[in-house]
């Protein structure tokens, strides 16, 4: 506000600009890592946009903080867009904040300069995550060849000769020997070995494999991986049938971090030194995925000496380190009968024998399924079930929050349209099965129109960010369920996000009932097995009783229909009602609750996604993707 009382003393424009970007700064660690900035002043200071995540490096933060005195502490966590930094005297840290506010930074990826914004904190907090152990099978052999003889090999590679088994796939250059790898179905022809078998440059780091015991298969597969700064390998577990147990990666003229990923959700990232040879074997190489994600630095640990295996969770030794040009040996032994691995859930040799059990719910079934028991109750439903939908959960509206101003995101499946308004910077279009629903967000003046997440008409790559809020769980297959996720990435850009939350199996988590069982009243209605109505006798599924655990993963779930405003009781309209739905209008709906990791798996499927987030919120399963 213009103040003209004469009392303060005028700031200068930039002074204005700088102060209101740094109150920005601060709301927004606040919101998002619940940061608090204390207004009094301190030794310790928080970096806003001085983080490994914002591309700096701790050399080049110190190099720029030490000039204000003698840092005891620089606490980066990794990825994170701040850092903390406690000097040795409140003196040194009062002249960092004046001097180094609005400072100008080119991050070590810079295509443009960074800005500094400091706030004091009153304690250096960081959750420190112990430093996670090794997969369970996986072996790393560091300077497992020579200097020279990585040179030879690194030589040798013919990428000019062009054949059928070199490609330059999108994220990086490959070249295969002895088998041809697959991308499309992800196996080999086994019956169509190469001619040449595996090159002769390979022969000596091969022997060695065999002559110190590490591998029982001799290789006749070799795939070579060239990675340039900025490329990677989308996360996958090898297709269990098409290589045997042990895979071997040799990583020649630069190391780089590969992630590992459980199924439950954790990631551990592992250093691989150039020259070193991991192994994969047993559950790193059938439970596991591993994968690199694609971009110029690593996020690694300072200390000397500690250059291979799994990187700390300690902020307090994190830097970056600049990618090189990696190229990687990758050589496994096709298999020749059936995976019998002790992990089925992964296994498709194991899964193959299953699916030829009849299904449950086949493919004309489902859609048939989807549309009595999905789209014609949320129409028969929208009003009653609109006035129950009105608080946004908090971790949608942060993901909404964290989109740059002017993004365009999509809400697939947006019911009454709760996330339509939340933020007002974004600019956000709904699409939803139920007309009904729709024209509740028409109603609030938001843009929605009808359509199919199987089928959402916007040309690929048109949104910034998509949502799709309990949706894909309304699928009857999983075929559908990945063709819905499918759709929802096609439109995203390259770089877009996008935020899946679906209904957990699990609705108690980490010993936390979901808000879905704690809220058990006794006014929910009839149980299940007082539900004698034609629908039930009809319903091929199980019935679900509301407020309780599941137990089944396709079910169907009772709505208890109430009169609202919106769909006054006509005698009219009640008699109908009682024909269809019973006295007590219980509408039910089918729904497929995923298990523990069962989402992210099904993510990781596909080739063009990384999930960058996979967490469980109030008795759901969620990620955030990026499109690759
Ligand atoms: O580059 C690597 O080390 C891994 C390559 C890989 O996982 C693959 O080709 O399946
Ligand atoms: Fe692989
Ligand atoms: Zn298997």
């Amino acid at each position: 506000m213009g103040s003209i009382d004469g009392t303060r003393p005028k700031l200068s424009k930039d002074n204005k600009k700088l102060l209101k970007k740094q109150a920005k700064a601060k709301h927004i660690l606040l919101k998002h890592e619940g940061i608090e900035t204390v207004l009094h002043l301190s030794q310790s200071l928080v970096v806003a946009n001085g983080g490994l995540g914002n591309g700096v490096s701790r050399q080049q933060l110190l190099a720029v903080l030490e000039r204000c005195g003698k840092v005891e502490t620089l606490l980066m966590p990794p990825n994170k867009p701040y850092a903390f930094v406690t000097y040795s005297s409140a003196e040194e840290a009062i002249k960092a904040y004046s001097s180094l506010s609005g400072q100008e930074l080119c991050g070590e990826d810079a295509e443009q300069p960074i800005t500094l914004y400091l706030s004091f904190v009153e304690k250096v907090v960081v959750k420190e995550v112990l430093s996670p152990s090794l997969p369970p099978g996986l072996i790393i052999v560091e300077d497992f060849v020579s200097p020279e003889q990585e040179r030879t090999m690194l030589e040798s590679i013919d990428w000019d000769s062009e054949t059928s088994s070199q490609k330059s796939l999108k994220h990086r250059r490959v070249k295969h020997y002895g088998y041809e790898f697959r991308y499309d179905n992800n196996n080999v022809d086994k019956d169509k070995p190469l001619p040449g078998g595996l090159p002769d440059f390979c022969t000596e780091a091969l022997r060695k494999c065999v002559q110190i015991g590490l591998i029982k298969h001799d290789p006749d597969q070799l795939t070579i991986n060239q990675y340039e700064p900025g490329q990677g390998i989308p996360p996958h577990v090898d297709t269990h049938s098409a290589f045997e147990d042990e895979i071997l990666s040799l990583s020649l003229g630069a190391e780089i971090v590969m992630d590992f990923k459980h199924p439950n959700g954790s990631v551990v990232p592992v250093m691989l030194p150039q020259r070193s040879l991991l192994i994969m074997s047993g559950e790193s190489r059938y439970l596991w995925t591993h994968g690199i994600t694609p971009r110029k630095f690593d996020v690694i640990q300072v200390s000397e000496g500690q250059t291979v295996g799994t990187i700390s969770g300690n902020s307090g030794e994190l830097t970056l380190s600049k990618r090189s040009t990696r190229t990687s040996f990758t050589f496994r032994k096709v298999r020749h009968s059936p995976c019998d691995c002790a992990f089925p859930s992964e296994c498709d040799s194991q899964q193959t024998q299953k699916e030829k059990s009849p299904p449950t719910v086949g493919e004309l079934g489902a859609s048939t399924l989807e549309r009595e028991y999905v789209h014609k109750v949320y129409d028969d439903i929208a009003g009653h079930f609109s006035s129950t939908r009105h608080t946004p959960w908090p971790k949608i509206g942060d993901f909404l929050a964290s989109l740059p101003k002017g993004s365009l995101v999509a809400d697939v499946g947006c019911g009454n349209g709760k996330y339509l308004g939340v933020n007002k910077d974004l600019c956000m279009i709904g699409c939803d099965r139920s007309k009904n629903l729709v024209d509740i967000c028409r109603e609030r003046t938001f843009e929605a129109f009808v359509c199919d997440a199987l089928s959402v008409p916007f040309r690929a790559g048109a949104f910034d960010a998509c949502i799709s809020i309990a949706v894909i769980h309304h699928f009857a297959t999983e075929e559908r369920r990945i063709a819905a996720l499918q759709e929802l990435i096609r439109l995203l850009r390259k770089g877009g996000k996008a935020l899946i939350y679906v209904w957990a199996l699990e609705q108690e988590y980490k010993k936390n009932k979901s808000k879905y069982l704690k809220e058990s009243k006794t006014s929910q209605g009839p149980s299940s097995d007082a539900l004698g109505t034609n629908l039930a006798v009809k319903a091929p599924l199980p019935i679900h009783t509301n407020r309780t655990s599941f137990h089944s993963q396709d079910l169907l779930v009772p709505w208890h229909l109430k009169p609202t405003n919106k769909s006054k009781v006509t005698p009219e309209n009640k008699e109908q009602n009682e024909k269809e739905h019973g006295p007590d209008s219980v509408y039910h709906r089918f729904y497929h609750v995923f298990c523990e990791g069962e989402l992210e798996a099904m993510c990781n499927r596909l080739s063009n996604v990384a999930v960058q987030h996979s967490y469980h919120d109030q008795g759901n399963w969620c990620v955030i993707l990026e499109k690759l």
